[in-house]
């Protein structure tokens, strides 16, 4: 048994994990989540603020010392710190995801290279947890959909805005929107400004991820279970027509599949 750090660095939040990891290549074994905390991506990050807050983390997570690092990270400007960070975290060196590792799935993306590392952590995942097909649904900055087919490929996707940014941009784009708190109203016809954005952005979030998995199912030719994950899963779930399985864990437990794929 080995222990690895995940760390994902989206755009709004870095999520960091442990895990113990069994097994070794893409064949099963348990990959069990022993800690983990969320963090807020800022906007620029040396390497020793990157150390500063891995010890943080990890401060919060069982003191185990790991036997390999893997990173994704869907903000350039930070890989490098983040990089220099994991090198010092552990004795090898950090496995960054992107183009040339393995993931055991086929890429048909026109450049697979162009993918974003959580989505690929998403979609090893998914795999690996319900089978093929299956699609996974990923809320953060972006709501992003990854698609794969019967015969286990990453078939591609779909990336939407989030609803935080989609409450952002209403009430930046127009004087008279205000703030509001990312909830459900309680009617679809809202009576007030606030429950007005609340229905355009909140249900009608729900209403595009269903309406876009009927889509999805509809070219695909079947259907697929659905695994949705990221910030506010199980209250988006609960709006959806269609039945999901709410995974929090799912991109970290992606990394550390992908970490066991490449290292072990
Ligand atoms: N402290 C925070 N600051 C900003 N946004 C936050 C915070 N906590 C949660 N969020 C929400 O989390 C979403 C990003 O979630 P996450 O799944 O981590 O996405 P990403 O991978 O894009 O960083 C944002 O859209 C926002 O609504
Ligand atoms: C789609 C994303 C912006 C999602 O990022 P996040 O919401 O996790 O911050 C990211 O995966 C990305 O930059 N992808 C590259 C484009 C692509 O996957 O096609
Ligand atoms: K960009």
């Amino acid at each position: 048994m080995s222990h690895v750090l995940t760390v994902d660095v989206g755009n709004t939040m870095t999520h960091i994990g442990l895990f113990s990891v069994e097994g070794t290549g893409t064949q099963a074994g348990t990959v069990e989540l022993l800690g983990s905390c969320a963090l807020t991506t800022r906007e620029r990050i040396t390497a020793d603020e990157a150390r500063i807050q891995l010890n943080q983390a990890r401060s919060l997570m069982p003191r185990v010392e790991p036997d390999g690092v893997v990173l994704s990270c869907v903000v350039p400007t930070l890989t490098s710190a983040w990089r220099a960070a994991l090198g010092t975290a552990c004795d090898v060196r950090a496995l960054v995801v992107g183009p040339g590792i393995k993931t055991g799935i086929r890429m048909s993306y026109d450049d697979p290279a162009e993918v974003g590392p959580d989505r690929i952590a998403d979609a090893v995942a998914a795999r690996a947890t319900y089978g093929a097909p299956v699609v996974a649904i990923d809320l953060g900055t972006t709501t992003n959909f990854e698609v794969i087919d019967e015969q286990g490929a990453f078939a591609g996707g779909i990336i939407a805005p989030g609803v935080a940014l989609g409450a952002r941009a209403l009430e930046q784009a127009a004087a008279r929107l205000p703030v509001i708190e990312l909830r459900a109203p309680k009617r679809v016809i809202g009576r007030s400004t606030r429950a007005a954005m609340q229905s355009g952005v909140v249900l009608g979030e729900a209403a595009r991820i269903d309406g876009l998995i009927d889509a999805i199912f509809s070219e695909l030719g079947y259907e697929a279970p659905i695994a949705l994950t990221g910030d506010g899963a199980s209250s988006l779930a609960a709006l959806l027509r269609h039945s999901v399985t709410v995974d929090d864990t799912l991109t970290l437990r992606g990394l550390a599949l992908i970490w066991r794929a490449n290292v072990k």
